[in-house]
């Protein structure tokens, strides 16, 4: 909610500007010419939210197309299923309901809504349905912005501060269950270093949900069966190093570290959106880079080293703000 609160300042603060027109240097073929960028709104824009963090990725979206002047339809992710509730009944009290409708449901409401034409989407949630905005958009050559997944690295260099790495890992990886779309989704690192990540990310967790996870009132759950089961699946063979418990009933799975991760295993292989930490040993930061750019782009990636020299390998630096 802070996040959401302060992007609705900043727009307040500063929409005046972004909406001025901007004035255009004159060329030989304008010359005579009155020669400015107007703004204007796109018209009515279609939001499709994720559950993960169902109030803020849906409502940020639509703040910025209120500001810029359109009409927002807007669609709660079904399986977030009190929040969209929530949405449903609280929006309209707020906003004019034929110009901001709230539309609830799953996957038959969200392709009937892909079939009407938009002026933009803008969409939030996995790759795979991303591409299905994508083919839907195309139909009337309707822009999209798509905000997607990824398989976000971290790379520790062995001549780094551990504790902060560890402590900061142990942060993002595990805050609301891994189900961050920015997570570290697996760590890169010299074997040597190994053991101390596990003894440091294995005192972070009891400071952070003390002995036992389960009971902690900050320790979150999977969202639903499916992701349990799916995030589970993952798990299968992998040696586990810290955590590894599960309770199917309350879509419980326990901070969970796992070592001796094959590069080709089931769990290197998509976005693991859950609180399984592979650990991936590599001899440098040059193997390191290797492998990230032999996968899909991901969606940030986290370094930690003392050496400046890491930082200034393009892959590291192109990535942009989370890293
Ligand atoms: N980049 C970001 O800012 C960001 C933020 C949050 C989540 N994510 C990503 O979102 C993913 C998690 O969300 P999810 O995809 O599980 O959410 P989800 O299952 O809620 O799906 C997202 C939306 O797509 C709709 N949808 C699902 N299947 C559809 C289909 N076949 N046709 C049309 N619409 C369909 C749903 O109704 C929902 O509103 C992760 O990959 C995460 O990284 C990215
Ligand atoms: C608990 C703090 C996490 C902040 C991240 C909120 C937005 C994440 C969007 C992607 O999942």
């Amino acid at each position: 909610m802070m996040g959401l609160l302060a992007e609705i300042e900043l727009i307040i603060d500063n929409l005046h500007k972004w909406a001025a027109p901007q004035h255009v240097k004159k060329n030989l073929t304008t010359m005579g010419d009155d020669v400015y960028i107007n703004y204007e709104p796109l018209g009515v824009v279609l939001v499709i939210g994720a559950w993960n963090y169902p109030l803020v990725v849906v409502l940020q979206p639509v703040v910025g197309a209120i500001a810029a002047g359109n009409a927002v339809v807007i669609k709660p992710s079904e399986v977030a299923e009190h929040t969209a509730k929530l949405l449903e009944k609280i929006v309209p009290r707020y906003l004019d309901k034929e110009l901001y409708p709230v539309v609830n449901g799953g996957v038959p409401e969200t392709t009937k809504l892909l079939a009407e034409r938009f002026d933009h989407i803008f969409y939030t949630g996995n790759t795979s349905v991303g591409k299905i905005i994508m083919q839907a958009a195309a139909k009337f050559l309707t822009p999209v912005t798509l905000e997607l997944g990824g398989k976000s690295p971290c790379y520790i260099d062995k001549d780094c501060d551990i504790d902060i790495a560890s402590r900061r890992i142990t942060w993002g990886k595990f805050v609301n269950c891994g189900q961050t779309c920015i997570a570290p989704d697996y760590v890169l690192c010299d074997k040597s270093i190994q053991g101390k990540l596990i003894e440091k990310i294995k005192e972070t967790l009891k400071e952070f949900y003390g002995e036992n996870p389960k009971e902690s009132q900050d320790y979150e759950r999977i969202i639903n069966q499916r992701h349990f089961k799916r995030v589970l699946g993952l798990l299968q063979g992998e040696k586990v190093a810290i955590g590894g418990e599960h309770d199917e009933s309350s879509c419980y799975i326990a901070p969970t570290v796992l070592i001796d991760v094959k590069p080709n295993a089931k769990v290197m292989q998509e976005e693991i959106f859950g609180p399984l930490l592979p650990i991936i040993t590599v001899k440098d930061v040059d193997e390191a880079i290797q492998f990230i750019n032999q996968k899909e782009k991901p969606l940030a990636l986290y370094a930690f080293a003392n050496d400046k020299k890491v930082f200034g390998y393009p892959c590291v630096q192109n990535l942009g703000p989370d890293c």
